[in-house]
């Protein structure tokens, strides 16, 4: 009869086997993301690092066993870390994670054979491992201002791993340089018992803000108008319906600017579709960068944009659009060779009162624009 020691490491040894194969079908799925690559690597890592504790005994050497053990052990926690520096754009220099990975081997490889000393060479890399993983942690819950659930959890996970990680170096190291029996069971009891759990927890949490991850991309593309990158009808109305809550509970002012390219009908007859696309991707880049990050834009359709400015009277708005107006006026597109001269009308409405919703905001900007249009074209009207 094995040890049940063994029947966890063969069934951590299957896990990390299935996480290496997920993480690497993600890679390859997901656009190639170099993080999904270091996260099949780290559980590769792992796989060797259970494989190893399992085959021990074929080992004949102790001390080589050891290392081998004690190499892979920092290696899966280094790319798992790499992986989260990637995923999170954390500036986080890989030769600084190889820089703990050499002073971990250096240190447990001086204590084994050159000073052996059982307690350091048992705990010192695991305390590598467990500002690693910590480090983690912090790298997961800072990358966004509100972290999503799957990220909460990821964190807190590589958080217990780590904790019970030092529990277990700590045991170890209490032991001197003596072997002790009691102490070491303790230590195999936390070795085998909470850490699969935590390790486990943990890899489950990734696999989960991986998938948060594709959710949210899938959900800003079906927001998102693929010639202009501007948010498209459906995410505008969504997008402005939440600002609108928002702002009128504070009782701030907010205006919407409906503007329109002039004769871009013309501008297609000209310059060809091509021309017109063109009129269209650099127009609305253009815009972007002459209003606040925060001004939500959407286009509506064809040539017709929207703008919900917030916290702005409409002397302030009729400002910015009379502003976007002559910057349009004056700044011709380049279309290969070609320069297009073009211009737009706007219309624009405050939206005061509580009652009043984004559709019927629209409609009213609609008309400040027609009138705008029936007036001549390249003009800026309030409603
Ligand atoms: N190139 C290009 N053209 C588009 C796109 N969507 C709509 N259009 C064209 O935009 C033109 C809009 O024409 P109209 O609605 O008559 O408006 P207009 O010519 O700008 O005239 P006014 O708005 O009255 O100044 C149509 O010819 C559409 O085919 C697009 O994504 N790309």
């Amino acid at each position: 009869m094995e040890s049940p020691f063994t029947y966890i490491l063969i069934t951590l040894f299957f896990s990390s086997i299935l996480l290496s194969i997920i993480f690497y079908m993600t890679w390859q799925t997901m656009g190639k993301q170099k993080y999904a690559l270091m996260f099949s690597l780290s559980f590769l890592a792992s796989t060797v690092l259970w494989a190893n504790a399992l085959f021990k005994s074929l080992f004949l050497s102790h001390n080589l066993y050891w290392m081998i053990g004690c190499s892979v052990s920092m290696l899966s926690v280094l790319l798992g870390t790499w992986g989260h520096c990637l995923r999170t754009n954390t500036p986080f220099h890989p030769a600084i994670l190889l820089v703990f990975g050499i002073i971990g081997m250096a240190l447990t490889y001086f204590f084994t054979f050159i000073s052996p000393h059982l307690g350091l060479r048992m705990s010192l890399y695991l305390y590598i491992d467990v500002v690693l993983l910590m480090i983690t942690s912090v790298v997961i819950i800072k990358h966004r201002k509100q972290p999503r659930p799957a990220e909460i959890g990821a964190s807190i996970m590589h958080f217990l791993f780590a904790g019970c990680l030092f529990i277990a170096a700590s045991i170890a190291l209490f032991q001197g340089n003596v072997f002790d029996a009691e102490l070491v069971k303790l230590y195999s009891i936390v070795n085998f018992t909470a850490l699969p759990a935590a390790y486990v927890g943990m890899s489950v949490f990734v696999i989960y803000m991986l998938a948060s991850d594709l959710a949210e991309e899938m959900k800003l593309l079906a927001m998102t108008d693929s010639l202009t990158n501007c948010l498209n009808r459906r995410g505008f109305y969504i997008q402005a319906k939440q600002k609108m809550i928002e702002l009128q509970n504070q009782g701030q002012h907010i205006c919407l600017i409906y503007w329109d390219i002039d004769k871009f009908k013309t501008i297609n007859d000209q310059f060809g579709h091509a021309g017109g696309d063109q009129v269209l991707i650099s127009i609305s880049e253009l815009i972007k960068q002459h209003i606040k990050k925060d001004d939500l834009m959407g286009r509506m359709g064809g040539e017709e944009f929207v703008i919900l400015i917030d916290r702005t009277c409409y002397e302030d708005a009729t400002h910015v659009a009379e502003r976007l107006r002559t910057m349009i006026q004056n700044t011709p597109i380049h279309f290969g060779e070609q320069r297009i001269r073009i211009s737009a009308s706007f219309g624009v409405v405050e939206l005061g009162e509580k009652d009043i919703s984004i559709e019927q905001a629209i409609n009213l900007a609609d008309n400040a624009l027609y009138k705008a249009k029936s007036s001549g074209r390249n003009k800026v009207v309030f409603s």
